[in-house]
């Protein structure tokens, strides 16, 4: 007999409404997964509805590739904070990059953050916010976080549009995701 086909889960942010689909993900088995590339209608969307999310005093966004980079571009010029996006590979062109090792226990794979030295300045003497798209386990967001206070900033705090599972930071988020799917 075959297994059930998954549930899909649907999610609604503002007007805009999505069925996510469900992936395998590393040791977490089954995962519904969040797209904001190539959808600025839902990307547009949780932009806006993450606005009062940003914490009071922020005066700067940081962010990485990928899937949170057209969401804090959306956010950035929503709210006039400019932002930083960090990178997962080493570019030629950097100039004295910040790295740090992301282990990520939730998705399986090991990943390395790279802040590019002249971004990297920007961070000094600001309160910075972390944006994603998504935390899990946080991981992601602490190392982003360790960039912030390596580049000699502060980190006001993090929000996303999903929480998914039980991250081990405090995170702002518009909704929560089950963090495994049955
Ligand atoms: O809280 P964590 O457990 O660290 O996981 C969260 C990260 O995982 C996803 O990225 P993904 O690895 O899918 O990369 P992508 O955005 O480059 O597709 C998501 O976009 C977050 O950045």
């Amino acid at each position: 007999m075959s297994a059930a086909p998954p549930t899909p889960l649907t999610v609604r942010i503002g007007d805009v409404e999505r069925v996510l689909p469900t992936v395998r993900a590393g040791n977490l088995g089954r995962v519904p997964l969040v797209e904001f590339i190539g959808d600025p209608e839902f990307t547009n969307a949780a932009a806006q509805a993450m606005l009062p999310l940003i914490p009071d005093g922020t005066e700067l966004l940081l962010t990485v590739v990928t899937n949170a980079l057209p969401l804090a571009h959306e956010l950035s010029d929503r709210s006039g904070l400019p932002y930083v996006c960090a990178r997962k590979k080493r570019r030629t062109y950097m100039q004295s990059p910040l790295i740090q090792d992301v282990p990520s226990l939730s998705l399986g794979v090991a990943e390395t953050l790279w802040l590019d030295g002249p971004h990297a300045e920007r961070l000094r003497g600001r309160r910075v916010a972390i944006v994603q798209d998504v935390v899990a386990s946080g991981g992601t967001a602490q190392a982003l976080a360790k960039f912030v206070v390596q580049a000699g900033g502060t980190v006001a705090g993090y929000l996303a549009a999903f929480r998914q599972g039980r991250p081990r930071i405090e995170v702002a988020a518009l909704q929560d995701l089950p963090g495994r799917l049955p």
